[in-house]
């Protein structure tokens, strides 16, 4: 397979690993429709149809970049496209905004990496992607720079509280999720759980770490506190009482979260990054088969 098909390929199936992933506090899943009422697991699958032939123009567009600088404005204009298309395909919910801006950059930084003959590892593909955000929170968010009016929740937000959300992620090099979310994934797989309880894992820590603006756009900091308690509870349950005990947590999670409109959808996307960079350096490094 010609390497834009296969990084192409490991960016739909981290999305799909998410939405199918069950249960999720809050978010769509196979079971139900967590705090949304206007989308639905088969929703998602029809916005990763519409976004999934993106992913390779997102990898050719890092591959022609001259510099890490230029890189950015080249990714935004086939983003701009491909958040179009899934608008379209979902009669304008916002399925995957978020997911479409995280995975399109690590698929032009993956681009940027193979075609520079860079060895292809997490924390390069990471560095090349807060190389390619470097100024973007500053440039996008300080007032009197806003790129769109009216000011998108993510605006508000940091002019409010000064979290910079789904752009902090990225410049930072996805630190939330090299942080927390790999090294819970990794330990939980070493622990002997199978690869899919490991990714349940692995979204709890993340929610319990991460300034998500999207729960704080419905929720407010009450909210996004809420979450971070219970999801860090629920993580000593784990320790303490082992799996089961913790998944009926994240199922009493779920109803906690849907009475009080949380939707921890900036931690669903981040699973979908950490997912992505797993595969990501198994198959370039490692030589190992994924998806
Ligand atoms: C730079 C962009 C991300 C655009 O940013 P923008 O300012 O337009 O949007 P934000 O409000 O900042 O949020 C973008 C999405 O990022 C996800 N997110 C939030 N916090 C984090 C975090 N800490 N880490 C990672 N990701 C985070 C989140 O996406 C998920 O939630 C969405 C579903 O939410 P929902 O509440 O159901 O739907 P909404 O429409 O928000 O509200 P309702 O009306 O329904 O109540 C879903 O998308 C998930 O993926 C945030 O939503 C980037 O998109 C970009 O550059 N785009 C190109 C166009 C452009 O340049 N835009 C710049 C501004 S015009
Ligand atoms: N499973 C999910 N539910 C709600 N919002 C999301 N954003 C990304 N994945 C999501």
């Amino acid at each position: 397979m010609i390497t834009s098909e296969k990084i192409s390929q490991i960016a739909r199936c981290a999305l799909l690993k998410e939405i199918n992933l069950s249960p999720k506090p809050g978010l769509v899943d196979r079971f139900d429709n967590g705090a949304h009422s206007d989308m639905d697991h088969a929703l998602f699958l029809e916005s990763i149809d519409a976004i999934s032939p993106f992913f390779s123009l997102f990898y050719e567009s890092g591959c022609a970049s001259t510099s890490s600088k230029e890189a950015l404005n080249d990714l935004r204009k086939v983003g701009v496209k491909c958040e179009n298309a899934m608008f379209s395909a979902t009669n304008g919910v916002n399925t995957h905004k978020g997911g479409i801006f995280a995975l399109g950059l690590l698929c032009g930084a993956s681009g940027r990496l193979i075609s520079n003959n860079q060895e292809c590892t997490i924390e390069n593909v990471c560095i090349e992607v807060s190389r390619i955000c470097d100024g973007l929170l500053h440039n996008d968010l300080r007032s009197g720079n806003e790129r769109c009016a009216p000011p998108t929740a993510g605006q508000l937000i940091y002019r409010q509280y000064g979290f910079g959300g789904a752009r902090a992620e990225a410049e930072s090099g996805f630190l939330t999720v090299q942080r927390y979310a790999l090294p819970a994934y990794r330990d939980a797989l070493c622990d002997g759980y199978s690869a899919v309880e490991s990714e349940l894992i692995s979204l709890i820590s993340l929610i319990s770490n991460n300034n998500d603006t999207n729960v704080i756009s419905r929720s407010g900091i009450y909210g996004l506190n809420y979450a971070k308690v219970f999801s860090k509870k629920a993580l000593n349950t784990l320790r303490e009482k082992g799996f089961g005990n913790f998944e009926t947590e994240v199922s009493e999670m779920n109803t906690a979260f849907i009475s009080r409109n949380i939707s921890p959808g900036g931690s669903a996307d981040l699973l979908s990054v950490m997912l992505f960079l797993v595969d990501f350096e198994r198959y370039f490094l490692n030589g190992e088969s994924v998806c």
